[in-house]
């Protein structure tokens, strides 16, 4: 059995890139997560864009442990905002990880900016870094627009503040949306799907 390594702390990402290799029927492939491994390091993420910072960790993850390793920096770029949060999305209220205070600033940072200005798109750039130093860097973009409250209970960080274009999902928050239609149209889903097919001929060498 192949193994792959995901370099996050993020279970939610984890969950999803299984859900992307299962629904491509990629069997043969175990994909570990930090947890899973001797711990080591972590570098800064500290680039000035999602595909320099998916880069660090898919690099150091390569580095600690021999394995290939796959990572994801992601965001959200609001239009009105100067493409801000960005990179600094997970620690926008200072304190990283903190889902809610994060949500709630940039609600404040937008309480007067009109409904026809609050277009925004989540980023995902993810890297692929196998041991022989192949480097894979690919990215997806999700449009939509800023909500004026939280709505939903599915999925993580700021999916309860994002109205998605997407006809499918008119009205709803991505965190109304089940996992599968997010997989179907998010960043992430974009992103990873580009690397479906380096995953597959991971998990065909056995
Ligand atoms: O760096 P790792 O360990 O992978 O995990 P992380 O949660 O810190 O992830 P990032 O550094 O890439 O920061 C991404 C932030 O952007 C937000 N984000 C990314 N993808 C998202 C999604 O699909 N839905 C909602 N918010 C998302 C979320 O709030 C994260 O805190
Ligand atoms: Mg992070």
């Amino acid at each position: 059995m192949s193994k792959v390594l995901l370099a996050s702390r993020n279970r939610k990402k984890l969950a999803e890139l299984q859900r992307v290799v299962d629904a491509a029927g990629i069997t043969g492939l175990q994909i570990l997560g930090l947890d899973d491994v001797p711990e080591y390091p972590e570098e800064p993420e500290d680039g000035a864009t999602f595909e320099e910072n998916a880069l660090i960790k898919a690099r150091s993850g390569v580095r600690a442990t021999g394995l290939p390793c796959l990572a994801d920096d992601s965001g959200i770029s609001v239009d009105a905002l100067n493409g801000m949060p960005g990179v600094l999305s997970a620690r926008w209220s200072g304190r990283h990880g903190d889902d809610h205070a994060n949500n709630a600033l940039l609600l404040a940072q937008l309480s007067d900016t009109p409904d026809e200005r609050r277009g925004a798109a989540f980023v995902s750039a993810c890297a692929l870094v196998l041991p022989d130093g192949t480097e894979t860097v690919v990215r997806g973009e999700w449009r939509g627009r800023v909500l004026r409250a939280e709505r939903g209970p599915n999925g993580f960080g700021y999916d309860p503040l994002f109205a998605p274009d997407d006809e499918p999902a008119a009205g709803r928050s991505s965190a109304e949306l089940t996992p599968e239609e997010k997989d179907s149209l998010s960043h992430r889903g974009k992103a990873l799907a580009q690397l479906v097919p380096a995953l597959r001929e991971l998990a065909a060498r056995g």
